[in-house]
């Protein structure tokens, strides 16, 4: 089983951050591992509280999976202060980085996601789905782009497989909480079974 690691935030709401990632993994058949940079006391409606585990912790964190598993992709989500940055831009520069891909949930019209692979620009378009319910979208994105990438997709098919997940998520979003709800991880298992 291709192995994949979350460094990101917790949301004890369960929508986004480490959570939503997990269960993303999961979704894409992929062991889940995480290392935790900040505890968010959030919930669909607002950030209440943040505490940030120290940069030594993290590092702490990142050396116990690498020096034990062999990690296939590598996921990053929240990081709140430059420590937590610096730590994650040292795990990262390990694995070299060839693509960027720039999200357009938050922009107006059509959702256009745009991915710089080095070479070509390329364009992911879905119309707007309208809903409130997009809490953790971004986080299940990237995380599920990480584990296409682990199971060994090229960067432009992993994209648009993502895409077509966070997009069906989006669609059977979950009217849970009472600001903005989170998306269904697995609403194509429970759907059509294993
Ligand atoms: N209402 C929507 N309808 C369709 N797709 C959406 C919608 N909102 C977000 N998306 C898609 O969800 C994915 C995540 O992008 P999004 O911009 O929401 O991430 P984000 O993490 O919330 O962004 P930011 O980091 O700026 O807060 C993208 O593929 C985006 O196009
Ligand atoms: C711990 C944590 N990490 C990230 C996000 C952003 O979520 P998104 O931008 O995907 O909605 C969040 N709300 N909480």
């Amino acid at each position: 089983m291709k192995k994949v690691l979350s460094i990101a935030g917790s949301d004890c709401s369960g929508g986004a951050g480490i959570q939503a990632d997990l269960k993303t993994f999961s979704a894409h058949g992929v062991y889940g591992m995480s290392v935790i940079v900040s505890v968010v006391a959030e919930n669909t409606g607002r950030v209440i509280g943040i505490q940030d585990i120290s940069a030594d912790m993290i590092g702490k964190q990142i050396d116990a999976v690498f020096e034990d598993i062999e990690v296939d992709a590598v996921k990053v989500g929240m990081l709140s202060t430059p420590d937590c940055m610096e730590e994650a831009a040292k795990a990262i520069r390990t694995m070299g980085c060839r693509a960027v891909i720039v999200k357009g949930g938050h922009a107006a019209g059509n959702a256009v996601d745009v991915l710089f692979d080095g070479k070509e620009i390329c364009h992911f378009d879905t119309a707007r789905i309208d809903t409130k319910n997009t809490h953790g979208t971004g986080c299940i994105f990237s995380s599920a782009v990480a584990s296409q990438l682990a199971r060994g997709m090229g960067i432009r098919e992993a994209v648009q497989k993502a895409k077509d997940y966070v997009t069906m998520a989006i669609e059977h979003s979950l009217d849970i909480g009472k600001g903005c709800g989170p998306t269904h991880h697995f609403w194509h298992l429970y759907q059509y079974g294993l």
